[in-house]
């Protein structure tokens, strides 16, 4: 079977004290996870829990202690400095706050262009690429001149997700994505995370303190309580046998979903697993 997109292993990360907390504190304990090439995996846990500190270890923003962060077969920290560059355009993220993500002086267009002139690409076709990207995002081109605060939260955060994918990343680490937005809102938003992997196989590590809307996006949902993962496994599973007594208490608080949603999920998930078998 050929390797995962991306490999967590015995992942530690401990904060140095300050303040009132004068000692380290170990947000992260151990925690083991992976990732196939095109699927989404949803972390789900109360909060403090770490889902955002692994998050943001995935990405090289967390004190790492010890483990390992695997990328496409290769330990992260022991990277040159130009495989650190190439991997910052493998693995976007896309945050909880639509408002303060982006920057309010810039318009869309300038917002879409800087990761890509910033790589080199020339702003000729990097104006082109801004189309696609709104395009795909289902915003209009004439967005391109306008600044964010002409936009509503959803549209915003479409605006965040083309900027996530303005360099064909490969993985998306989704903080909480939705989470700003009203409901109707976030069911259009999660619908276009998924149109968008079905488009382009690109992998999430999905975030969320929602169980509702991490089972709506993931092949599969990772448990984290207390800095560490308690039950992982598809979403079905885990939810009729709930091992973790915080499991327990998480489901049994949350709307069941759609069978045939799941369903569709599972179907998904074998069809990416078989992909990775045949390498
Ligand atoms: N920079 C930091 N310095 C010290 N402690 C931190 C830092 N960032 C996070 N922590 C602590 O690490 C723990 C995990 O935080 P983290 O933000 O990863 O949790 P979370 O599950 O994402 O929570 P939330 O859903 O509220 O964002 C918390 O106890 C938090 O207070």
């Amino acid at each position: 079977m050929s390797a995962p997109l991306l490999e967590v292993e015995n992942l530690e990360v401990e904060y140095p004290g300050k303040g009132f907390r004068a000692k380290p504190f170990r947000a992260l304990k151990g925690v083991s996870l992976d990732i196939l090439p095109g699927e989404t995996v949803g972390l789900v846990g109360e909060s403090g829990s770490g889902k955002t500190t692994l998050g943001r270890a995935v990405l090289g923003l967390a004190p790492v202690t010890g483990g390992s962060i695997r990328y496409a077969g290769r330990e992260i920290g022991q990277l040159h400095r130009r495989e650190r560059r190439e991997l910052s355009s493998e693995i976007q993220v896309v945050f909880q706050d639509p408002y303060s993500s982006l920057n309010p002086a810039l318009t869309i267009e300038q917002i879409l262009i800087e990761p890509l002139t910033v790589r080199g690409v020339s702003t000729a076709a990097a104006k082109q690429r801004v189309a696609t990207l709104l395009e795909q995002v289902g915003l209009p081109v004439d967005a391109r001149s306008r600044l964010p605060r002409e936009f509503s939260g959803g549209q915003r955060q479409r605006v965040a997700i083309a900027r996530a994918l303005a360099l064909d990343p490969k993985l998306i680490v989704c903080d909480e994505p939705v989470s700003a937005l009203d409901l109707s809102t976030q069911a259009r938003v999660l619908d276009l995370f998924i149109e968008i992997q079905e488009r382009t196989g690109v992998a999430y590590l999905f975030i969320s303190h929602d169980l509702a809307v991490v089972r709506h996006v993931s092949h599969r949902v990772a448990v984290m309580y207390r800095g560490e993962i308690v039950e992982s496994g598809d979403g079905d599973q885990v939810t009729a046998r709930p091992e973790h007594p915080y499991t327990q208490k998480l489901f049994m608080a949350a709307p069941v979903p759609d069978p045939d949603q799941q369903e569709e999920r599972r179907v998904a998930r074998r069809r990416l697993m078989a992909i990775a078998a045949e390498g």
